[in-house]
């Protein structure tokens, strides 16, 4: 479903990432790799965020030729999310509900679950990391996305919380075929182990671990 083909990516001169050929079904992955071996690259790549060369397709679409149709597909938490500091929780919300047309009420599963309705309506400035980190997340699973890429979704939030995510991850990809592609140098949780599988980082390219 996810398709490179000939892809290059550099900062300046500075080769990071060619994966000439790869294709990754749908499923759960665990992106791991050495510090600065390229996996935030690898997503913001995918995402759509980042120039490369050659070509990252989507189910067929590609994202240099098709960029609206793709992304309508793809939703991305930043590892160190950053949003405007004069919104609050729900505005954040509203705003990621409605562009990726997600049906009434998604959220409050989430909100509930990782019980953060007592700081929504708090603008966003005043919120500690790991409460950050959480809204970030919410705003990741709306909407119906074919993909959702998790950069260090692990960090910073509680362990409870951590066991949650785990449980969102399984809940999403179970009803709805969601892949996900997460970096974390925290180890996954068992569940959520058992039916990831490894991408690797190494020696700027990506390989699919048997
Ligand atoms: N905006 C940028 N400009 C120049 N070089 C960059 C930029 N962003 C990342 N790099 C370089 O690209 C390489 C890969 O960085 P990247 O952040 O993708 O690694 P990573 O695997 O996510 O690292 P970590 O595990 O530390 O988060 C590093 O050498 C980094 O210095």
């Amino acid at each position: 479903m996810l398709q490179f083909n000939n892809f290059r990516k550099s900062y300046g001169y500075h080769p990071i990432l060619e994966i000439d050929r790869l294709a990754i079904e749908s499923g759960i992955y665990w992106i791991k790799g050495v510090n600065g071996s390229g996996k935030s690259t690898l997503l913001k790549s995918i995402g759509g965020f980042l120039f490369f060369e050659g070509e990252i397709l989507l189910n067929n679409v590609s994202v240099k030729k098709d960029g609206v149709a793709y992304r309508k597909m793809v939703n991305f938490a930043d590892a160190e999310p950053i949003y405007p500091e004069f919104l609050t929780g729900w505005e954040m919300i509203a705003l990621f509900a409605k562009a990726k047309q997600a049906s009434p009420g998604q959220e409050s599963y989430f909100i509930e679950s990782m019980k953060m309705a007592s700081y929504l309506s708090n603008a966003v400035g005043s919120y500690s990391s790991g409460m950050l980190k959480k809204l970030s997340l919410v705003l990741a699973f709306l909407g119906k996305p074919k993909v959702i890429l998790l950069d260090e979704p692990l960090i910073t939030i509680d362990t409870e919380s951590l066991s949650i995510l785990c449980q969102w991850i399984l809940k999403k990809h179970e009803e709805e075929s969601t892949t996900f592609l997460l970096s974390s140098h925290q180890a996954l949780n068992e569940e959520l182990l058992v039916k990831s599988r490894i991408l690797l980082v190494d020696q700027q390219t990506l390989t699919v671990e048997q």
